[in-house]
């Protein structure tokens, strides 16, 4: 693709019609982080001398044009930041420039600026989180996951480097990089996901949908309460093994018609609950993580349901302390 058609292709996605944004409008800070396509920089906008994440991704302007993944990041950003949902990072404005005699187009995607991402944070802090604050911080991870499935967006790239949190506990989820818009595809790349927080059905590269989210959703709660991963396997031959060996082998009717491997590769490990793997969670929130990792992925919750369970719903929450005092 010609240079001057992605020219043109970016200032249409622009997101402001009126002058964009340019380089010289902001004082670089330190680095916020490194991606698969560019670099994270904190900035001050010299404009309105408000703080900003600014993602720059450089990318070659070959016959191949623009990466999908950029595009769609930045088309999925763009449609859904107009509604400003408080957990989803907002994109602010989309810039961009010809750099190294043309050879690249450098792409700026100004976001709101968060204070860390969700694994550097479990990370530094001190000592596991109380278990109101692993409710406030999964609540929110769900309330977004629920804007965007609503959107019929599965992100499909969950993981606590993809989930940035405030001072304030602020949680929004950010890096659509792999997400699509599933209203109008059915066949999707097996290449999503980061191995730790990819769903049995991606594993065996069979049929997915938003259910896949819910997965990651149950593997990052626990995350959240014990500051270790759930999965943490080695490479994609040892994942399912893994997954199976801590919560037990799938039951023959719960193994997806189309997987590319046997259920008798497998051996077989009893069915285990979270509860009997992660001792740091509460009651409550292991009834919702086992409701998040079911092998069936109709059997899962989606997104408005785990808002609605007993730990999340704060009437609900309300009713099932007074019958079980000790529950928490
Ligand atoms: N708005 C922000 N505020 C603070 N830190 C951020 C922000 N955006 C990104 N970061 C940091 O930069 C890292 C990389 O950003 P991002 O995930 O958007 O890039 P990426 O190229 O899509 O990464 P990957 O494809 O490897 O997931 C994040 O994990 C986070 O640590
Ligand atoms: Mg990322």
């Amino acid at each position: 693709m010609e240079v001057y058609k992605l020219e043109d292709m970016m200032n249409r996605m622009s997101c402001r019609r009126q002058e964009p944004p340019q380089l010289e409008h902001f004082q670089f800070f330190q680095q916020l982080g490194r991606g698969a396509y560019g670099v994270v920089h904190h900035v001050r906008s010299k404009i309105d001398h408000q703080e900003y994440a600014l993602k720059q991704m450089e990318i070659i302007s070959g016959p191949d044009g623009i990466p999908q993944s950029v595009l769609r990041e930045i088309s999925i950003m763009k449609s859904i930041s107009v509604k400003r949902h408080p957990n989803i990072l907002g994109l602010r404005a989309v810039f961009h420039r010809l750099v190294r005699e043309n050879a690249y187009v450098q792409i700026n995607m100004l976001v709101e600026k968060c204070d860390w991402d969700l694994y550097t944070f479990l990370r530094d802090i001190p000592k596991n989180l109380p278990e109101h604050q692993c409710r406030h911080i999964s609540a929110q991870l769900l309330h977004g996951i629920e804007f965007l499935h609503s959107h019929n967006i599965i992100h499909r790239d969950l993981k606590p480097q993809n989930i940035l949190i405030n001072r304030d506990q602020t949680v929004k989820i950010a890096d659509f990089g792999l997400s699509r818009n599933y209203s109008n595809t059915s066949a999707f790349t097996t290449l999503v996901c980061t191995l730790w927080y990819r769903s049995p059905e991606i594993l065996l590269q069979s049929y997915y949908d938003s259910s896949s989210d819910i997965w990651a959703v149950g593997c990052i709660i626990s995350e959240i309460f014990s500051r270790q991963a759930l999965f943490p396997a080695q490479n994609e031959a040892d994942q399912l093994k893994l997954i199976f060996q801590r919560i037990g082998t799938p039951l023959p009717h719960d193994w997806p018609q189309d997987a590319v491997v046997d259920k008798d590769s497998f051996k077989c490990w009893p069915l285990k609950s979270i509860a009997q793997i992660n001792p740091f969670l509460c009651q409550a929130s292991v009834d919702l993580i086992d409701r998040c990792l079911k092998y069936n992925r109709l059997e899962r919750l989606s997104a408005r349901q785990a808002l609605e369970h007993r730990w999340l719903c704060p009437q609900k929450r309300r009713v099932f302390q007074n019958l079980n005092t000790n529950q928490y």
